[in-house]
């Protein structure tokens, strides 16, 4: 790992409890504050997430500004599930139509900007289950506590958890298995965001508002990376949010969402290719594991060698023969 990967995991990564709700409302002053649930056919979870918002972050303690709830083109109740809990509901595709009609998580989430009111903006996944309000006060906390900080990524816990199949540390596929990997490759500096993909996160406006939106499921990885290009990994912080429940959707489905991963790494090298020429991938994997105390960090060596076509090796022409003969 980098040693300004290690500094800054250090100095930036914190937990929810570190984020009392009073702490937050004395520091919010006449800062605006907006949650933004992006769904897509959620009636089964969104209206429970919203409630407990609702509830304890704008009844009971007037921290949060405003719930809005992008619909997705649901073909479910979600719409009015959410609008029954408390929300804000609008639809996708009704917001900024001279823009089109483009698909995804990531045109939902970028479409919020644009009906929303908040100075800081904290993105929740609709799909959560055990959901708790420490949730936005975590993400909150060290944007309210320093205007250093622009970016809050959650990090948690990821448990597998599908009917009968229930694998601690299962969850996050396309996490481990496509983004870390590529984050680790080329963008090593980015090596401690132990959750890239996480749908959990919050970010001030004025940054948001400056960045381009990958539409489809590349929006997560699009936005940590345009972010560290923009305002630096020091601007970046994560707090640890404890565990994360959600829906899983197949590996099938999966697959097409770790192609939209891929796609976005390639556009960003792209990018940064035409500026100043690419450098090497970096070969040191770090990964991480939650221990009584934190998480277990492992860096391995994931460097490949290369052998050359056999038949350019001396040895191998005569030993042929002896072989044959
Ligand atoms: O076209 C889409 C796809 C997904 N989502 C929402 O984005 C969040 C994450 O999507 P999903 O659960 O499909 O991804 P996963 O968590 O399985 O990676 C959920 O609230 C979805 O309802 C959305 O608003 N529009
Ligand atoms: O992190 C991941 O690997 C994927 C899939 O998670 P699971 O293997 O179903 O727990 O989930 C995330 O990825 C999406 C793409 O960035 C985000 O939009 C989702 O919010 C997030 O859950």
């Amino acid at each position: 790992m980098l040693p300004e990967v290690a500094k800054w995991l250090r100095r930036r990564t914190s937990a929810a409890a570190d984020w009392p709700l009073q702490t937050l409302l004395a520091a919010k002053g006449d800062t605006r504050i907006s949650v933004v649930l992006p769904a897509r056919d959620e009636e089964a979870t969104v209206g429970t997430i919203v409630g407990v918002i609702q509830r304890e972050l704008v009844e009971q303690a007037p921290l949060v500004d405003e719930i809005v709830v992008v619909d997705s083109r649901s073909s479910d109740r979600t719409a009015a599930v959410a609008a029954e809990a408390g929300a804000e509901v609008v639809c996708q595709d009704d917001v900024l139509p001279a823009e089109g009609r483009m698909s995804g998580k990531g045109e939902a989430l970028w479409k919020s900007l644009a009906v929303t009111t908040g100075d800081l903006i904290v993105f929740i996944d609709a799909d959560l289950r055990g959901f708790t309000s420490s949730y936005i006060t975590g993400l909150l906390g060290p944007l309210l506590a320093d205007p250093q900080i622009a970016y809050v990524k959650g990090c948690y816990d990821r448990p597998l958890i599908n009917g009968e199949t229930r694998v601690e540390g299962g969850g996050g596929r396309v996490t481990e298995l496509v983004a870390r990997p590529l984050i680790n490759l080329h963008w090593p500096m980015l090596a401690g965001v132990m959750q890239p993909l996480g749908g959990e996160y919050a970010g001030r406006r004025e940054l948001l508002e400056q960045l381009p939106f990958v539409t489809g499921y590349g929006v997560e990885l699009g936005l940590l990376l345009d972010v560290f290009r923009l305002a630096g990994l020091d601007a970046i912080a994560q707090v640890d949010l404890g565990r994360r429940v959600h829906s899983h959707q197949t590996t099938e489905a999966l697959g097409a969402m770790s192609s939209q991963i891929m796609l976005t790494a390639w556009s960003r090298l792209e990018q940064h290719g035409r500026m100043m020429p690419l450098e090497e991938p970096a070969t040191a994997l770090t990964q991480f594991r939650r221990v009584s105390d934190g998480h277990d960090i492992r860096v391995s060596d994931i460097g490949v060698g290369e052998r050359p076509p056999m038949a350019e090796i001396t040895e191998y022409a005569a030993s042929r023969r002896s072989l044959l003969s």
